[in-house]
C-alpha cells in the first residue's frame, strides 16, 4: 500500500491525527518534524533561532526524501509544500491527504502557541492563502477538519484509504 502523507497548515491536526490513523491501520506513524528533532538533537524553535529557516528547510527536504513510500502514515510540517522538490516527491511517490482547516479555527487551536516560529512571526492571512493553493495542488484528497475531533478526522482518513484500495482492486 502507498504510504499516506498528511499535509496542511500549522494547527490543522497532522501530528495529532497521525497517531490515531497509524493505530487504526496498524502501520508505523512518523512525523517529519519529530525526525528532524531527533537527528539534530535540537527543537524546531532552536533550529530556527540558531540556523534560520533556510537551514531548517534543507533538513526538512533531506528528511522527507528518506521517509517510507509504502505501508506508513507520515505527518509533515506545514511548510513542506513551499519547496517544488518536496511537492514533486509527494506527488510522484505517495498518497497525499490535505487536512483543510479554516484560519479562524486554527487561531482558536493555536492561540499564543510558542512552539511554531512562523506562527508567532508571520502575517498569518497572507501565509495561509499562499500555501492553500500549494496544498490543493499537491493533494490527492482533501478532508475538512473544522468542528471535528481528531478521532473523527482519523476515521475519515481510514475510510478514504479503504475506499481507495478497494476501488483500485476493482472490488
Ligand atoms: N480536530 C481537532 N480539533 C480540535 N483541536 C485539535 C484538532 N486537531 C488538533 N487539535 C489541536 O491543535 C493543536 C495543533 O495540533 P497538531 O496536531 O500539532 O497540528 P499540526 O501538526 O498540523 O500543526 C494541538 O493543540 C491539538 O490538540
Ligand atoms: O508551517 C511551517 O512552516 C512550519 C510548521 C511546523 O509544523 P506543523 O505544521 O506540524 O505545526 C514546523 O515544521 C515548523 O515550525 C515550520
Ligand atoms: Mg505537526
Amino acid at each position: 500500500m502507498k504510504a499516506i502523507y498528511l499535509i496542511g497548515f500549522m494547527g490543522s491536526g497532522k501530528s495529532s491525527v497521525l497517531r490515531l490513523v497509524a493505530e487504526k491501520m496498524a502501520i508505523p506513524g512518523l512525523d517529519t518534524d519529530q525526525q528532524i528533532e531527533q537527528t539534530t538533537r535540537q527543537t524546531i524553535p532552536e533550529i530556527f533561532k540558531s540556523q534560520g529557516e533556510t537551514v531548517f528547510r534543507e533538513k526538512e527536504t533531506d528528511t522527507l526524501m528518506k521517509m517510507p513510500k509504502t505501508d506508513a502514515v507520515v505527518a509533515t510540517g506545514g511548510g513542506i509544500v513551499e519547496s517544488e522538490v518536496n511537492r514533486s516527491w509527494l506527488k510522484e511517490n505517495v498518497f497525499v491527504v490535505y487536512l483543510h482547516t479554516s484560519l479562524a479555527e486554527i487561531e482558536r487551536r493555536l492561540g499564543k502557541d510558542e512552539s511554531r516560529p512562523l506562527w508567532k512571526k508571520h502575517d498569518k492571512t497572507a501565509l495561509y492563502e499562499r500555501r492553500m493553493e500549494k496544498y490543493r495542488q499537491t493533494a490527492d484528497s482533501l478532508i475538512k477538519t473544522d468542528g471535528k475531533s481528531p478521532e473523527q478526522v482519523a476515521e475519515e482518513i481510514y475510510q478514504l484509504i479503504r475506499k481507495e484500495n478497494t476501488d483500485m482492486l476493482g472490488i
